[in-house]
C-alpha cells in the first residue's frame, strides 16, 4: 500500500494546570497514545463531546504544539516534540471555525492569499498574482473580490478564502477545525459540497474535526471517536454509523437521535441540490 499522507504513532499530550489557593496542580490527559493511519484522498472525522480532545489533536497533527510524547509521520516524513522541519510545516494547513478571526482585517484578500507564496516561494509578484486569482476561482469566488477587505464577505465566503488560503501552498492534508460550525444550514451544505469538490479535483485528504453527527455522515470516509482523550471507536464511517462497538459511540448517538440525523442530512442534501 502507498505511503500514507499522515501516520500518528502514540501521539499524547498532557497539560499540567496551575494551582492556585488551596487548589493543588492537576495534571490532564488530553491525548492518550492515539494511532492512526490517514491515505490519500480519504476524509477521517474526528468526533467526541466537548473536551475529549478533538482540538489538542488536531493542533498536534498541525504541528502548531508539541506532543508529550510520540510521533507524526507527513508523507513518511516524520515530526515530533524535538523535529519539525518547515517542509513539514508546509505539507499541513488548518481551516478553523471563525474565519473572521483568522483573516487580518486590513489585508486585501489577493494579499491574504498571497502571502503564503510570499513568504514561503520565490515566486515573483505576478505570478503570485495569478495563483491567488485561480485559487479564488476554484472556492467560488472571482477576480472582482480580490482587492476586497474580509469585512465585506459574508460568513460563508470568507470560509472560502480560509480554505483557499489553506491550499496556496498545496499541502499534503488539510485539518478543518469545526469548520461549518457557525454557518447557516444552507451555506454549511454549500461549504461541505465545495470541500468535496476540491477533494476530488486535487484529491485533498482531510482531517475533519466536528462534534456535529450529521455533518460527519455526510462528508467522512473514515469516523474516530474519541471519550476523555482515548480513541473507542475507529472504522469506516458505514460501520460505525451502522454498528458501533463502543458503548459510548452508541450513547453518543443516541443523544443525536437518528430522525434528527437523517432529516438534517435530508435538508443538507437538498440545499445541495439546489445550490449544485
Ligand atoms: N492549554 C491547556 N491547558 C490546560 N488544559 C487544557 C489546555 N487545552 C486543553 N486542555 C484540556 O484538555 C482536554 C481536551 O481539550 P480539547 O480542547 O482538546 O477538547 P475538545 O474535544 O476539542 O473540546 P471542544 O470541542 O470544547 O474544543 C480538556 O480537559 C481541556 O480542559
Amino acid at each position: 500500500m502507498a505511503t500514507p499522507v499522515l501516520e500518528v504513532r502514540n501521539l499524547t499530550r498532557d497539560y499540567v494546570t496551575s494551582g492556585g489557593f488551596l487548589r493543588p496542580a492537576k495534571m490532564v490527559h488530553a491525548v492518550k497514545s492515539v494511532n492512526f493511519t490517514l491515505q490519500k484522498g480519504k476524509t477521517l472525522a474526528v468526533v467526541g463531546e466537548s473536551g475529549c480532545g478533538k482540538s489538542t489533536l488536531a493542533r498536534m497533527i498541525t504541528l502548531i504544539d508539541a506532543p508529550t510524547a510520540g510521533e507524526i509521520l507527513i508523507d513518511g516524513l516524520k515530526a515530533d516534540a524535538h523535529h519539525v522541519t518547515r517542509e513539514m510545516r508546509q505539507k499541513v494547513q488548518i481551516v478553523f471555525q471563525n474565519p473572521y478571526g483568522s483573516l487580518n482585517p486590513r489585508q486585501k484578500i489577493g494579499d491574504v492569499l498571497g502571502e503564503p507564496l510570499l513568504l514561503n516561494t520565490d515566486m515573483k509578484a505576478p505570478e503570485r498574482r495569478d495563483k491567488a486569482m485561480a485559487m479564488l476561482t476554484k472556492v467560488g469566488l472571482g477576480p472582482e473580490h480580490f482587492n476586497r477587505y474580509p469585512h465585506m464577505f459574508s460568513g460563508g465566503q470568507r470560509q472560502r478564502i480560509a480554505i483557499a488560503r489553506a491550499l496556496m501552498l498545496n499541502p499534503s492534508f488539510l485539518v478543518l477545525d469545526e469548520p461549518v460550525s457557525a454557518l447557516d444550514l444552507s451555506v454549511q451544505a454549500q461549504i461541505l459540497n465545495l470541500l468535496k469538490d476540491l477533494q476530488d479535483e486535487f484529491g485533498l485528504t482531510y482531517v475533519f474535526i466536528s462534534h456535529d453527527l450529521s455533518v460527519v455522515r455526510y462528508i467522512a470516509d473514515e469516523v474516530m471517536v474519541m471519550y476523555f482523550g482515548d480513541v473507542v471507536e475507529h472504522g469506516t464511517r458505514d460501520a460505525v454509523f451502522g454498528d458501533p462497538q463502543h458503548e459510548y459511540t452508541r450513547t453518543l448517538f443516541a443523544a443525536t437521535p437518528n430522525s434528527s440525523v437523517e432529516s438534517i442530512k435530508a435538508r443538507l442534501a437538498k440545499k445541495a441540490a439546489l445550490v449544485g
